[in-house]
């Protein structure tokens, strides 16, 4: 006999229930099972991060997508029959789809159909904190919409703004939503243009102090460094995109103070207008004169993680400023084996162990970014000291540019930093 009351068991029933997701990817010519299903794992860490579960991950050989569907018909079949049967929530593609393509697999598969760019948004939406990110992101989002609102979305969109339609919404009322989305991206431009205004005389206001920012790809622990080095209190948690806001703070290390400014994550497939939309945010990295690429070693597509990076700077126009790479959460990888340790060790033994050899490693980026790589746990604390002379050391760079005559004896008035 079932040990709950009946009164209880209908309560279970109406109990709301994680939404579930099927991932759909393409393996692209030159590309590897093993690399696409790294993809895969991040695609699925962004849609828990949404609050969704994922229940499968597709995947097709193709050398282009599909003009119509993304997938060949033959997959998109097998996915129907998929998300039919287990009665799935929405379908997550991990590239960007053109507006036909979204509109021609909802009306396939009738379910959400999500790509890339609209998970992050939502992700963004959920995450954003101050007037100026809630605005810049509602308005990347109903750009991203507006030629590709569909019945679906129609219908989602008013049951987020709370007027609903019952059943799917129509040709009619589509139109009357994009003519009402076009309205918005009006005021939310004026709305922004308004916040950036603001935003560029406090920065104007910063004039004569280093500054520096936390750059890097999301959850490699930028937020956890930051609250390290200023005690402030920034949410940092194992989600991605949990710093939507950027937030500055000053700092004085060894007599001289400089401002530090912890951003957005980035993350690989970031489309550009989206990038775009977070200008005024990026400001602080634009107009930063140090970088602190923070890298999360840990994770096994950190190289690929540090060249994403590396090109969005390019993107933003920030690539050429000097760079410190920090080399972050190394309490989670297999520490190298002593000279004495590996001489018990066989040659395959070596080989299999897959340690990272920071040696090697910050020769190699020593190389090309001229200044030498600290490794640390930023959770712990590990090597903060050497982070901290390694900062003293470029921020100092930094401040005889702005001051050629500063002595190291001299001793500077805070005071006037101060409300920064
Ligand atoms: N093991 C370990 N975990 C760490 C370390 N530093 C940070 N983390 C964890 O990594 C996760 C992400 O940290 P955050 O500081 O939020 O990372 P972030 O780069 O600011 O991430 P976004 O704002 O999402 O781009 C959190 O769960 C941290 O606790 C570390 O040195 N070691
Ligand atoms: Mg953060």
């Amino acid at each position: 006999m079932n040990k709950y009351s009946k009164k209880l068991q209908k309560l279970f029933e109406t109990a709301p229930k994680k939404e579930t997701a099927v991932l759909v990817a393409i393996i692209h010519q030159g590309q590897t099972e093993q690399q696409v299903e790294e993809y895969l794992d991040e695609l699925a860490f962004l849609t828990e991060t949404l609050g969704a579960e994922t229940v499968y991950k597709f995947t097709q050989r193709l050398e282009k997508p599909d003009m119509r569907t993304f997938v060949g018909s033959g997959k998109l079949e097998e996915i129907i029959a998929y998300v039919q049967h287990f009665e799935v929530d929405m379908v997550i593609f991990d590239d960007d789809l053109s507006p036909s393509q979204m509109r021609n697999l909802e009306n396939e598969l009738k379910i959400k159909v999500y790509d890339r760019s609209l998970l992050i948004l939502d992700i963004f939406l959920n995450r954003a904190q101050t007037a100026q990110a809630k605005t810049q992101v509602e308005l990347a989002r109903y750009q991203y919409l507006l030629p590709r609102l569909t019945r679906m979305w129609t219908h989602l969109e008013r049951q987020r703004g709370g007027t609903g339609t019952r059943g799917g919404a129509g040709e009619k009322e589509i139109e009357t939503d994009k003519r009402d989305i076009r309205n918005k991206i009006t005021l939310l431009k004026a709305k922004l243009k308004e916040i950036e205004k603001q935003g560029a005389t406090q920065r104007k206001g910063r004039k004569g102090i280093v500054r520096v920012a936390l750059v890097g790809y999301t959850n490699v622990g930028k937020s956890t460094l930051m609250n390290l080095m200023t005690k402030s209190n920034i949410l940092a948690e194992n989600k991605l995109f949990a710093t939507v806001d950027s937030t500055v703070r000053k700092v004085v290390l060894d007599n001289i103070p400089f401002l530090l400014s912890d951003t957005v994550g980035f993350i690989r497939k970031l489309p550009t207008h989206l990038i775009e939309s977070f200008k005024s945010t990026l400001d602080e990295i634009r107009e930063a004169d140090l970088l602190v690429h923070v890298v999360d070693i840990s994770h096994p597509g950190f190289e690929d993680h540090i060249s994403v990076v590396k090109n969005t700077l390019n993107e933003i126009g920030a690539g050429d400023k000097p760079m410190l790479l920090v080399f972050n959460k190394i309490d989670k990888v297999p520490k190298m084996p002593s000279e004495e340790e590996m001489q018990h060790m066989t040659d395959i033994e070596i080989e299999e162990s897959n340690y990272l050899d920071f040696d090697k490693l910050s020769k190699a980026y020593e190389k090309k970014t001229g200044i030498a790589p600290v490794f640390i746990a930023a959770q712990d604390g590990t090597n903060i000291d050497q982070f901290r002379n390694s900062l003293i050391r470029e921020v100092k760079k930094q401040h005889l540019k702005i001051y050629p005559h500063y002595l190291e004896s001299e001793t500077i008035d805070l005071s006037q930093f101060d409300e920064q």
